[in-house]
C-alpha cells in the first residue's frame, strides 16, 4: 500500500527585488517586481508503507521544500499530494495525527522549558490520553534514553540529546510516517551511530515509514534500501541503493597533508589522486580498498602531517549520476 503519493509536484517561490536606492527597503514594500525561483519541479513518486527512503541532493536541491509540502507547511504551486489518503493542504488537521517531523537544524521544542513540559504541551495538542502518554515515556526512555534529561531545559541539552528529544516529540502521537530532515546533522560519530540504530529500530520493528534527508551516505547505507536523488528541484534518480552504488561506485575520500610536496606513486586500487601543493586527495572505493593498506601505500609518498577521511561530496555523486545517465547506464525518472 502506498502511503505517500505525489504527482507532478511543483513549488515556485516569488523573490521580491529590492530597489537599489536610499529608500530601497521601503520602496520594495510597494514594488510588485519579483523573480520566480523554482524549488521543486514536477516531482512524481510513491512511497509504500514501511519503506525507509533516502532523499538526497546537494544544498538547495529542494529536499526541505518537498518535505514541507508533504507535511502541509507549504502549499504547492501545482501538482497533488496524498499522505495516508489525506491532502496535506486541505486536511492538515487529520493528517497531523499520521506523521511526525524532525528538522535536525532546529528544534521544535520549547527552548526554555524542561523537556517534560514540552512533551506535556504536545500531549495536549495531539490529545494523547494519559495511558498512551505513559507508554510513550516508557517506550522512548527505553529506546532514546529521554528519561535521563526529562527535567532539563531544552537549551541545556547536548546536540545528541536534543536530537533524540526532538525525535521522541515527533513520536508522541504514535504516527505511522516520519519525515526526517537531516536528523544526524552535526552529531559526533558516537551520537550518529546511536541515532542510526534508533531509526533502524523505528523502521524495522515499529514499522514506521520514513522519508529521510541527509548529506551522510553512511546514514543512507545503514538505513535505506531505496534512494531518490534530486537536483535543482528535479528527480534525477529513484531506485535501490544497490543500483545507485553499482552505477556510481560511491567513492570515499581521504585527504592527506604532507610535510612537503608528496612523491606520488600510482595506486592500483584508488580511483583518482589529485595533488595540490603539499596535499593529496585520494578517491577510493571502500568496498574494494582497505583503508589501512591505502594509508600504508600513501605513507611512502612523504612525511605525513594530517589525514582526513571524508564521505563523497554530494556534488560528486550527482556528477556521477549525470555521467551514468549520459553513458546510457542509468534510467532517470
Ligand atoms: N521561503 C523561500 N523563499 C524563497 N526561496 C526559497 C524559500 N525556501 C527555499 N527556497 C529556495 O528553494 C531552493 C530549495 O531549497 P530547499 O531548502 O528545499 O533545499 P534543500 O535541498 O533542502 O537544501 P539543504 O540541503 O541546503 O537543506 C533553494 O534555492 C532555496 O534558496
Amino acid at each position: 500500500m502506498n502511503v505517500i503519493v505525489v504527482k507532478e509536484l511543483r513549488k515556485e517561490f516569488k523573490i521580491y527585488k529590492t530597489k537599489k536606492s536610499r529608500f530601497g527597503a521601503v520602496l520594495s514594500l510597494f514594488s510588485r517586481e519579483y523573480e520566480r525561483k523554482v524549488a521543486v519541479r514536477d516531482l512524481t513518486f510513491q512511497i509504500g508503507e514501511g519503506e525507509c527512503v533516502g532523499y538526497l541532493g546537494p544544498n538547495g536541491a529542494g529536499k526541505s521544500t518537498t518535505i514541507k509540502m508533504l507535511s502541509g507547511i507549504l502549499h504547492p504551486t501545482s501538482g497533488t499530494i496524498t499522505v495516508m489518503g489525506y491532502s496535506p493542504q486541505e486536511e492538515r488537521k487529520k493528517l497531523a495525527r499520521q506523521f511526525g517531523i524532525v528538522f535536525g537544524q532546529r528544534t521544535q521544542l520549547w527552548w526554555d522549558l524542561p523537556l517534560r513540559d514540552s512533551y506535556d504541551i504536545l500531549r495536549q495538542m495531539y490529545k494523547v490520553d494519559q495511558r498512551s502518554y505513559r507508554q510513550f515515556l516508557d517506550r522512548y526512555d527505553h529506546l532514546l534514553g529521554i528519561g535521563e534529561f526529562l527535567e532539563t531545559p531544552v537549551r541545556k541539552l547536548s546536540l545528541g540529546q536534543r536530537m533524540r528529544a526532538d525525535l521522541a516529540a515527533a513520536l508522541i502521537h504514535d504516527p505511522r510516517i516520519l519525515f526526517l530532515d537531516e536528523p544526524t546533522i552535526g552529531l559526533d560519530v558516537v551520537a550518529k551511530k546511536r541515532m542510526r540504530e534508533i531509526l533502524k529500530e523505528l523502521n524495522e520493528k515499529q514499522k514506521k515509514t520514513i522519508l529521510l534527508t541527509t548529506h551522510d551516505m553512511d546514514d543512507i547505507e545503514y538505513l535505506c534500501d531505496r534512494v531518490m536523488v534530486i537536483n535543482h528541484g528535479k528527480m534525477i534518480m529513484d531506485g535501490t541503493l544497490g543500483e545507485l552504488q553499482k552505477m556510481i561506485g560511491l567513492p570515499s575520500m581521504i585527504r592527506v597533508k604532507f610535510k612537503d610536496r608528496p612523491r606520488v606513486k600510482p595506486l592500483d586500487l584508488s580511483e583518482k589522486v589529485t595533488v595540490q601543493g603539499d596535499e593529496a586527495t585520494i578517491l577510493y572505493d571502500r568496498h574494494k580498498t582497505s583503508v589501512p593498506s591505502l594509508l600504508a601505500a600513501v605513507g611512502e609518498w612523504g612525511e605525513l602531517l594530517d589525514i582526513q577521511m571524508a564521505e563523497p561530496e554530494m556534488e560528486e555523486i550527482i556528477r556521477r549520476i549525470y555521467q551514468s545517465e549520459s553513458d546510457g547506464l542509468l534510467k532517470t525518472v
